[in-house]
């Protein structure tokens, strides 16, 4: 008993002492507390069994567990809050009850048991049960060439297949829903599954390395449309992505060398689809060039024939010359009523803007947005570009069918705010009047002058009007960048593979007509400017024109736009054009990754 007596500890002053002054309000713990300190007294009496009572109630995990139940009696006072507001009203009692409840219910569908006759030699087999809902399964199958096994083709990401994490590409199918598919075709295996509902089980041999998809995600631009309804060649035509031009869609798999799996940025929460890969794409695309009827390049076409029709414009233009310079003259001195003078708003610039793709010079030089969509790449990679304050504003380009207000709108935007918006002063090849300043309306230069600007490449658009050459440089632009200033200029469609360059980043925005009810309405005293007549009112043919020229502008370049405007309201197209060129500047957009990696290089 000494022995024990010394054996054993004296009780612990110190740690009590913690105990009451850490929690003074602890019952059981001071209970313990009060009365080993009584036991201490018969401990060094040698009482008969207090040493062994002593050494129980001195024992750690009685102690640990009485202050555990000091500590949930504490908790026990205090008032529970919800860590969502939403949840406030749920009270303790109520969760509880919800949560056995739901613990002891059995959910449907209920997965079959696992067949308990697998035989050993099936061990590299996996059993794969997948609940089958609205969506599709999301793999697709195939059959081995040389084995005629059923194998897992390709799993769609974020469909059900890959979320279950079961099943791989490669992996084959022994069974589905107890039927072997052994000598079966893939089209019967998916009539199997297509019958079946709820749960399906799979019995599949694991392929030995399941791919890993390390690539990194890639974001393109849809240049051109697809639809697998139409393409005899996808391999799943239920799991085809149609896109259209101009689509943002990103490439999570590119493991196939002919099918690539893409989500639209659009529709993020939808899984993938198959889209040929870039290589499949333009070889397509060379296929169906090559299967159309020959046309002349319009490039070509005018540079070979001049049309009956333009031999008429020639000569009627000839007639008009007079009220035409009268007008501009006009134009000049009255200046639109402005307070201060806008550069590049000449009827002739304006005119000879849109004969720009006809004229054999441009065509000689470079080759148009039609030529583009035949033989140019389909997807264009893209990154999220946002510009930082100390950049120089992206280049804004408006451009619609001749008539649709792209004037009006570039000449209010200047107006609203000119220290913020201006146009980029236009080159010209005719002299001078005198009443002209040289950098003012125009930079007056000559013909080879003009020309080698041309073969340089440093003339993003220009034409041939009355003998002159006109066009706008990327240094008259830089100019106004420079400048601190929005710079803001009209474009015809085919001159926009010049403008796109990472020195610009251009903004493009495609002014589009109404319908023609509300343009009958809207455009009752508007003007349109002709090579012939000067203030005509629009006709009905006028407005037939615009909207179809409108819609073939959208099919042949939609692509290009960054946004697009329809052109009801005046006031209201301005607003609209306001927020989008803010937006343009100011929040991220997608851009064509060569801009961002030259950035870089320089
Ligand atoms: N939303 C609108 N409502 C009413 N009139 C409009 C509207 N937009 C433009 N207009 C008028 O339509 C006429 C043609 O517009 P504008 O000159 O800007 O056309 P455009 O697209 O620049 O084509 P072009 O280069 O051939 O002149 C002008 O009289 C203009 O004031």
């Amino acid at each position: 008993m000494i022995q024990s007596d010394k054996g054993a500890d004296p009780p612990d002053k110190k740690d009590m002492k913690l105990s009451t002054a850490t929690n003074p309000q602890n019952g059981l713990s001071q209970i313990l507390r009060l009365v080993l300190q009584e036991l201490s007294l018969f401990y060094s009496r040698d009482v008969n069994g207090v040493c062994l009572l002593y050494d129980l109630l001195h024992s750690p995990w009685l102690r640990a567990l009485l202050k555990i139940y000091d500590c949930l009696q504490e908790f026990k006072e205090k008032k529970l809050v919800p860590a969502t507001p939403h949840a406030q009203v749920l009270s303790c009692e109520a969760l509880l009850s919800a949560h056995d409840t739901i613990a002891q219910k059995d959910f449907e569908p209920l997965l079959p048991p696992l067949p308990d006759n697998i035989p050993e030699s099936e061990e590299a087999m996996r059993i794969v049960c997948l609940v089958k809902n609205q969506q599709p399964l999301g793999a697709t199958i195939k059959r081995h060439e040389m084995t005629g096994d059923i194998l897992v083709a390709r799993v769609i990401h974020g469909g059900l297949a890959e979320r279950s994490g079961l099943l791989y590409a490669g992996d084959k199918l022994v069974e589905v829903n107890g039927v072997s598919v052994e000598g079966l075709d893939p089209e019967q295996v998916i009539h199997i599954l297509g019958m079946s509902r709820g749960t399906i089980m799979f019995k599949v041999v694991p392929v030995s390395d399941p791919p890993v998809n390390s690539q990194k995600m890639v974001y393109v631009r849809a240049m051109t449309e697809y639809w697998p309804q139409e393409d005899p060649d996808i391999p799943c035509m239920d799991a085809g992505l149609p896109f259209q031009k101009g689509d943002i869609l990103q490439i999570v798999d590119q493991n196939d060398a002919l099918w690539w799996q893409a989500r639209k940025i659009s529709d993020p929460a939808t899984c993938a689809g198959l889209v040929p890969s870039n290589h499949l794409l333009k070889r397509k695309q060379r296929e169906f060039w090559w299967s159309q009827p020959y046309q002349p390049h319009t490039c070509l076409k005018s540079t070979l024939s001049i049309s009956m029709e333009e031999e008429d414009d020639m000569k009627i233009d000839e007639k008009c010359v007079e009220a035409e310079e009268l007008s501009e003259d006009k134009e000049e001195f009255v200046g639109y009523g402005q307070k201060f003078f806008i550069a590049g708003f000449r009827r002739s610039m304006r005119l000879c803007r849109r004969k720009s793709h006809l004229s054999p010079l441009h065509a000689s030089v470079c080759c148009t947005g039609g030529c583009y969509s035949a033989v140019g790449a389909p997807y264009e990679e893209v990154v999220r570009y946002q510009r930082r304050p100390s950049d120089k504003y992206r280049l804004i380009v408006l451009m619609g069918p001749s008539g649709v207000g792209v004037n009006e709108l570039r000449r209010q935007l200047i107006e609203f705010n000119p220290s913020h918006f201006q146009s980029a002063v236009p080159h010209t090849t005719r002299t001078k009047k005198s009443y002209e300043m040289n950098g003012r309306e125009y930079h007056y230069v000559s013909k080879e002058t003009f020309e080698s600007l041309i073969y340089s490449h440093r003339m993003l658009e220009y034409g041939e009007y009355k003998g002159h050459l006109y066009g706008t440089s990327v240094d008259a632009v830089q100019t106004v960048l420079v400048e601190g200033k929005i710079c803001v200029m009209d474009l015809e469609p085919q001159d926009i593979q010049v403008v796109r360059t990472h020195e610009l980043k251009p903004y493009v925005i495609f002014i589009k007509p109404s319908n023609m009810r509300c343009m009958k309405q809207s455009r009752k005293n508007a003007k349109i400017i002709t090579d012939y007549y000067v203030d005509m009112k629009f006709k009905d043919e006028d407005l037939q024109e615009m909207e179809n020229l409108a819609q073939r502008m959208e099919t042949q370049f939609g692509q290009f736009f960054d946004h697009v405007i329809v052109n009801d309201s005046l006031h209201d197209a301005c607003a609209q054009l306001l927020s989008a060129i803010q937006k343009a500047q100011e929040e991220p957009q997608w851009v064509p990754a060569t801009w961002i990696s030259s950035d870089t290089e320089t």
